[in-house]
Parts: structure tokens; C-alpha cells; sequence
């Protein structure tokens, strides 16, 4: 058999000096692929064939390995075949005698499929994040739903744990709902609840959870809120629901039913259902006290 010459290789192999970084040889494959005249070899240098970001790199990394084990592999660096172009390649190299044999195969068809990957990974996670927020929000209000409520809301008592500030949770129903239903229609007893949405989310603030518990029933968590803040907001929330008008003559009413958080045992598994509990049995005191008025379940403990 033929004995093989290195010009026959399809991967460029190149000889650099551990000291100068001055190119020794270059087979054929590289120095046409590299565009060096083959006359004048010895007159480049590594960091004529690879691209700056490649040459530190290089400094950083590859030789510091090379000196230290004697090798590196399958490391990803760019050849300047001209000033204007960047080839991705994959580089083997070994030292001996103080001469680092290189062997460079150019990648670009798996740099390219690389890029479609991330490229495809970046798309698939934004739409996984708008897929994770459709799940989170009730489509007629645009408010959070259930799910997205109790979620938000075992966060914040963790976080609530840690740094405690005062806390009020609020049951929020619409009063004689089915009776806007059945008078006024269907699609209007929707917009009214599109419109008691809006100024839900006007009323409170971001760190706010407002969510659409059920029905014609909505969630409030005002944070950072005491006692009286968040009477203030309630006797406001009246005001603003009395201004959704129904007919001429008639106005939208809710009643609220609310609850404190205590500062122990945020942490508790069913301590949301604790609360939402207390708000309900207070809504429940405030519709059977004839409607369009809050009642807290802390008064009606402690009166
Ligand atoms: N338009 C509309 N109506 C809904 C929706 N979800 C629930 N409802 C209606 O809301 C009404 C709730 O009625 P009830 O639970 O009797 O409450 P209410 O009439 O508001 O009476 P009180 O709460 O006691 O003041 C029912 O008629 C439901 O059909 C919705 O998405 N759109």
C-alpha cells in the first residue's frame, strides 16, 4: 500500500510553536481553506488563523491546559481564513517538544444546527411562558385565576414567614347577580364583571393578588395593608362599584367579606383555606346584613 501524505487528510493540520506562536507547517487542506501562501509559512503565527476572541481564548484557556496535561480536546475555536470571515472549527491539540500539534476540523454545519437548537430552545421556552401564563389567567377578566391565586398566595405567605407585614385577604361578590343576569342578559352581566375587574386592578397595586375566585366572586390579597388601610380600600371599592351603572336608575353593589393574616404559622399547608374560611363566613355576615357593606371576621369574633 501507498504510504499516505498529511495532504491527504480532510482536517487541516498545523505545528505552532508553545513559545512564539509562530506556524511551522501547515498541510495542504489548511493552507488552502486558510488562504496562506504556502511560500511564506513561516512567517505566520497562530493568531493569523484564528480570530481574536479564539486568541484569548487560546491564552486562557487552551495553553494553560496544554502545559498543564499535555493536551485539550474537541475545543471550539474560529479560523480567519480573511479579515472579513469567521469558520467554525474544532480543534485537538497536543504538545510535544515544545510544539503544539494541532488538528482542526471546520464545524460550521454543526455551529449552524447548534444555532437552530438554541434558537429553537429560546422560541419553545417563550412559548412555554406564554402557555404557563394562559394557564394562570381567567380568560373573560384577565384576571388570575383560582389556580394562579392559591399559587401566588402560598408564595406570599413563605415570603410573609420570612418578613412579616400586615396582611388582609378579601372575599369580594357582586350582590343580586343573577338578577342583573336575568333582567339586563347574559353579555351584560359579563361586561359587568369585565368592568369590576378593571377597577379591581386600578385599585390595587402590583404586589396586590386580585383574582377571579368563582362566579361573580373575586379575591383581594392587599399586602402590606393593616386594619385600617384596608377598611379605607373596602369603604373606596364600594364607592367605585356603586359607580358601574346598570340602568338608569340602578348601580352595581358587592359586599365584602374579609380577614386578617396572624403573624404564626404562615407556613401551615391549609392556612389559605383558613383564611379564605374567616372571608367567607365574614361575606356571608355581610350579605345576610342586607348587602353592599364589608364585614370583618375579626369583628365578629371580637363583638
Ligand atoms: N354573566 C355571567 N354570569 C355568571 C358567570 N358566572 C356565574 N354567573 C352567574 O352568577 C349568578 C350568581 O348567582 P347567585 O350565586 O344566586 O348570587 P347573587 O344573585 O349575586 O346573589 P347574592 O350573592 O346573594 O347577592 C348565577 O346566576 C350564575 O349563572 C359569568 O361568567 N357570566
Amino acid at each position: 500500500m501507498k504510504t499516505p501524505t498529511l495532504e491527504c487528510f480532510p482536517c487541516i493540520l498545523v505545528v505552532t510553536d508553545i513559545h512564539t506562536n509562530k506556524l511551522e507547517y501547515c498541510n495542504q487542506y489548511g493552507t488552502e481553506l486558510l488562504n496562506l501562501d504556502s511560500d511564506k509559512l513561516m512567517t505566520y503565527g497562530l493568531f493569523d488563523i484564528i480570530s481574536k476572541a479564539s486568541s484569548i481564548f487560546f491564552e486562557s484557556y487552551i495553553r494553560p491546559t496544554i502545559v498543564s496535561t499535555g493536551s485539550c480536546q474537541e475545543v471550539q475555536i474560529s479560523l480567519t481564513p480573511n479579515t472579513n470571515e469567521k469558520v467554525a472549527s474544532v480543534a485537538n491539540a497536543k504538545l510535544a517538544d515544545s510544539k503544539i500539534y494541532w488538528s482542526i476540523y471546520v464545524a460550521v454545519a454543526r455551529d449552524k444546527l447548534y444555532q437552530e437548537l438554541l434558537s429553537a430552545r429560546e422560541h419553545l421556552e417563550a412559548k412555554t411562558e406564554e402557555l404557563t401564563l394562559l394557564t394562570r389567567v381567567d380568560p373573560l377578566t384577565s384576571l388570575l385565576n383560582r389556580r394562579a391565586a392559591i399559587d401566588d398566595f402560598n408564595q406570599k405567605t413563605n415570603e410573609l414567614d420570612i418578613n412579616f407585614t400586615p396582611t388582609s385577604i378579601l372575599l369580594i361578590d357582586i350582590d343580586w347577580f343573577k338578577k342583573i343576569n336575568d333582567i339586563y342578559g347574559h353579555d351584560r352581566g359579563d361586561e359587568v364583571l369585565i368592568t369590576l375587574s378593571q377597577t379591581l386592578k386600578r385599585s390595587t397595586n402590583a404586589s396586590d393578588i386580585v383574582a377571579r375566585w368563582g362566579g361573580e366572586e373575586f379575591l383581594v390579597i392587599l399586602n402590606n395593608s393593616n386594619t385600617k388601610d384596608t377598611q379605607v380600600f373596602c369603604q373606596k371599592l364600594h364607592i367605585e362599584a356603586s359607580s358601574i351603572t346598570l340602568s338608569g336608575s340602578e348601580n352595581l353593589s358587592i359586599s365584602i367579606g374579609g380577614s386578617n393574616l396572624e403573624e404564626n404559622n404562615l407556613t401551615k399547608p391549609d392556612i389559605m383555606e383558613k383564611y379564605i374560611k374567616q372571608a367567607d363566613i365574614a361575606l356571608y355576615e355581610a350579605k345576610a346584613k342586607g348587602r353592599s357593606r364589608t364585614e370583618f371576621f375579626d369583628h365578629l369574633h371580637l363583638t
